[in-house]
Parts: C-alpha cells; structure tokens; sequence
C-alpha cells in the first residue's frame, strides 16, 4: 500500500483569495500529520498564486513526516530548495495560464536543463522525483537524468469520462509503473486522484507515494481536514 502526500496548495488558495492569513496552511500540514498523512506537499508557484515562501519555510520547521515541494525546474526554486532542503523536490511543468497542470514535464525534450537541475539537487543531498506523462520516452529520459523518483501524471486518468477510457488510462499508468520499476526509478503517482477513484491506483504493484490535494483539502472545508485525511486512508484501502 503506498503512503499518503497530502497536497495543502489550496489551503493556501483559500487564503489568498483574501491575501489574508487564514486559513494557514502550515496548521494544516500539522493536521493532516496528525490524522496519518505520511508526508505533506507543498507546491511553491512561480506566480506565487497559492503556496507561498513563507509557508515553505515554516514547512520545513514544522513538518514531521516528509517534505515534498513541487516547484518549476528554474534557476529561482533551484535556489529556494537549496537554502530550504525539503525531504524531496518534484519538478513539474508550469503555465501561467493555466488553472491547475495540464499534463508532465517533457524531460525528453530537455535532456540536458533538467539534468543540470536533477544534478545540482541531487548533488546537495536532495532527492529528485520527475512529474511525467506514463510514456516510455520519458521514462526512459528520467533514467538518462538520473533521478531517483518519477510522479505519474493521473490526471487523464482522472479525467476519464467513462469506464471504458478510465480503464485504458489506468492500464498505461499500470504499464509505465512496471516499466519505470523494472528502470530502476521509484515511482509516485498524483494529480486528480479523488476518495472515488484512487483505489485502483493505489493497488498499482510498486507504486510508493500518492500525492493528493484537491480532493482533501474540498473534503476538508466540509468536515474538517482530519477526517478528511482519515477517510483519504480508508479510501486508498478501499475501506470507505
Ligand atoms: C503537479 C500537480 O499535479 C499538483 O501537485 C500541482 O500542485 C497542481 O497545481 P495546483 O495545486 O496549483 O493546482
Ligand atoms: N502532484 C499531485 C499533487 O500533489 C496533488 O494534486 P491534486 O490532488 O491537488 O490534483
């Protein structure tokens, strides 16, 4: 069974929305580990729409389990991650634009950015996990880049709108987490996964971590964000 990252970005969003200071995602974290999250992720934007700097930094005082922060592979959060040393960094792509990330980072066709960057973390004792499409070629790249972890991108498998297409996603997932095993790579997985479909993921042999955030932190501003931790478990389990 893979262990839980609780995503707190959009207790920040909730926040920001006021550019207040409630609610606080740091108390969160602390809420969420103590309801049975096995590591907090926090993802630090450029535009700086949700997680802020300040947060990461209180974060890496704060948390008990393990620190994930997503970042964008720029020379700025190289920096940030430098000076804050999380637990692990997963490099992920970013727009602007876009409302939430559309799809994986393409190591494929930046070999040698994301090596230097893979590199220069890894270097100062820093795991890297690489948030990637289940495509053989970037598997096959984030051996090349050599980081320790990839994160499957599940968000089309999220966004099936049918059985039958949920299945055909899952069953690439399935394969590229087999393929990435038998690579060498430890594998994550997130992005979209909710209490009504990460059972499957979940059960996927070798997958390590579930990155989770939305759908805890909506479940959370109903009930509270440990039952909502809680019932995430159960889910995973397939006990709700
Ligand atoms: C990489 C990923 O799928 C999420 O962890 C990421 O944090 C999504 O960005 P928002 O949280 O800003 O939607
Ligand atoms: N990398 C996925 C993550 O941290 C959370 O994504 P989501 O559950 O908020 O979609």
């Amino acid at each position: 069974m893979p262990t839980l990252g609780v995503n707190i970005d959009h207790i920040a969003t909730i926040r920001q929305a006021r550019r207040t200071v409630e609610p606080d995602p740091v108390a969160a974290a602390v809420l969420a580990e103590l309801a049975g999250a096995d590591g907090i992720t926090a993802h630090l934007r450029e535009d700086r729409r949700h997680i802020q700097e300040r947060d990461v930094r209180l974060l890496r005082q704060t948390v008990r389990t393990h620190l994930n922060l997503e970042m964008a592979a720029t020379d700025e959060m190289v920096g940030i991650a430098l000076d804050i040393k999380p637990d692990y960094v997963t490099l992920v792509p970013e727009k602007r634009e876009e409302v939430t990330t559309e799809g994986g980072l393409d190591i494929a066709g930046q070999i040698d950015r994301i090596g230097q960057v893979v590199d220069k973390l890894q270097s100062a004792g820093i795991p890297v996990s690489l948030f990637i499409d289940a495509e053989l070629a970037q598997i096959e790249a984030s051996v090349k880049v050599q980081a320790k972890f990839i994160e499957l991108h599940t968000g089309q498998y999220a966004e099936a709108k049918d059985e039958t297409s949920r299945e055909q996603e899952l069953a690439l997932l399935s394969k590229g987490c087999e393929q990435a095993i038998n690579a060498g790579l430890r594998v994550n997985a997130g992005h979209g996964l909710t209490y009504w479909n990460v059972y499957s993921l979940a059960n996927l042999p070798g997958m390590e971590e579930l990155n989770i955030g939305h759908t805890i932190v909506s479940r959370a501003a109903l009930v509270g964000m440990e039952r909502a931790v809680r019932e995430m478990k159960l889910a995973m389990r397939g006990q709700l």
